[in-house]
């Protein structure tokens, strides 16, 4: 990272109200309960560090995608007595982010204290990257720290714009730490090097593929994605998952990994359904091999032991996107199975990092998220990083 860029590490908080950015866009229950609060507490080593100095907190974040102003279902009050709890302390709420009460409560805060803003998006002016609206939420603290990697990619007045109205701006650890782990992959990795992608869309993937094609040695493919490769390679595939649209691109990139010298390694044979669902008709079929009214939703046995195989004599290992639809019980063997290659892998000495919502929910709930490196809290922030993209909200901490 620049050397233009501090981190709170740096500074000394005493007496000082650090304003910052953090991603609390968390899951909610049913019941308006954080039913995964990894976000938050990823946040505390910098909260706490600028407490145990001697500084104040002000916490402002988005929650979800509000369209149409203040909304309860989007209120970050929900995450509140999360949020104490991880801290230790009681935490004050403005119900607003720039309005009388952020500012009187952030006037009166008093070293040891944290304050909490209501949603940023509850102001169509964040997304817009609004420059007064940066302004006047910069009035609350005296000093910036951005700390929401997850968030990161995104140009919105919170991340990108606010920066600018501060003399000492820094990143927060989790901001830190989340670089420096991708950094780990995308600077030197030690070899055999080995991206794993999977989830449900190649499109949404294109760009990290082809970067990692100069990278890597090895690049599996596997869930919904998989099966455009299939049909492109003149298989049947059923009523999978398929992106018509893509199948000479997957084809031109078989291609280029050929030309590369890039291991480029498909599944062999496929967990099949007659539904999108847990109880339907199962049964197993070789890759290209699906008949018509079945579809693909995991990765077959064969296709397992192939993947952890290659996984297993790795050095360097990247996940995004789970094997299967793993949310469903029927369709959970891929992604364990890989899952379990890379926690083995990891347990002699490889460097795993695991990035995507659904990936990094994916490896918690199977509990390996203790075995793996490093599990990111960015979904499209990591991808993008990952890309070779400049993060706005990173390139904006330089001085
Ligand atoms: N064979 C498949 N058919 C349909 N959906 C799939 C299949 N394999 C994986 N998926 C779905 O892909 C989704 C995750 O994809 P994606 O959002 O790209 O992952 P991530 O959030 O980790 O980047 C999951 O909801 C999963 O159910
Ligand atoms: O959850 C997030 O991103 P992710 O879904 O890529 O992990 C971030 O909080 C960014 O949210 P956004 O995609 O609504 O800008």
């Amino acid at each position: 990272m620049s050397q233009r860029i501090k981190s709170v590490a740096q500074i000394n908080f005493k007496g000082k109200r650090a304003l910052i950015r953090v991603d609390f866009n968390v899951p909610l229950d049913e019941n308006l309960q954080v039913s995964d609060d990894t976000r938050i507490s990823a946040a505390m080593p910098t909260i706490q560090k600028i407490l145990q100095d001697g500084g104040s907190v002000i916490l402002m974040s988005h929650l979800g995608r509000p369209k149409d102003g203040p909304t309860d279902k989007y209120s970050l009050r929900h995450v509140i007595s999360n949020l104490e709890k991880l801290v230790g302390t009681k935490v004050k709420f403005a119900t607003d982010c720039i309005g009388e009460d952020a500012k009187s409560l952030a006037a009166g805060l008093q070293p040891g204290e944290v304050l909490l803003l209501e949603n940023l998006r509850f102001y169509k002016e964040e997304e817009k990257g609004d420059e007064a609206f940066a302004e006047k939420l910069s009035k609350l603290g005296d000093i910036y720290v951005n700390d929401a990697f997850g968030t990161a990619h995104r140009a919105h007045a919170s991340t990108a714009v606010i920066a600018k109205y501060f003399d000492t701006k820094a990143t927060g650890y989790l901001m830190l730490s989340e670089l420096e782990n991708a950094d780990k992959v995308l600077e030197h990795p030690e070899r055999p090097y080995t991206a794993i992608m999977g989830g449900a869309k190649i499109s949404d993937k294109i760009l990290i593929i082809e970067r990692l094609l100069d990278k890597v040695d090895n690049l599996i493919i596997g869930g919904g994605m998989s099966y455009t490769f299939s049909k492109a390679q003149g298989g049947t595939i059923g009523d999978s998952l398929c992106e018509a649209d893509k199948l000479d691109y997957v084809l031109e990139l078989m291609a280029k990994a050929k030309e590369k010298g890039v291991n480029l390694i498909l599944p062999l044979d496929t967990v099949i359904s007659t539904k999108f669902a847990n109880d339907a008709e199962q049964g197993l079929a070789k890759a290209g091999q699906i008949p018509d009214g079945w579809m693909g939703l995991d990765i077959g046995p064969e296709t397992r032991k192939l993947f952890a195989d290659v996984v297993k004599a790795s050095k360097t290992i990247l996940w995004n996107g789970p094997m299967g639809v793993f949310e469903m019980s029927s369709f959970v063997h891929g992604t364990i199975a890989v899952a379990e290659a890379i926690a083995e892998a990891t347990e002699k000495g490889a460097f795993s990092l695991i990035g995507g919502g659904d990936s990094a929910a994916a490896v918690n709930k199977f509990g390996f998220g203790e075995k793996v490196s490093y599990v990111s809290t960015g979904g499209g922030a990591l991808l993008e990083h990952m890309e070779g993209k400049v993060l706005p909200g990173v390139a904006a901490l330089a001085e």
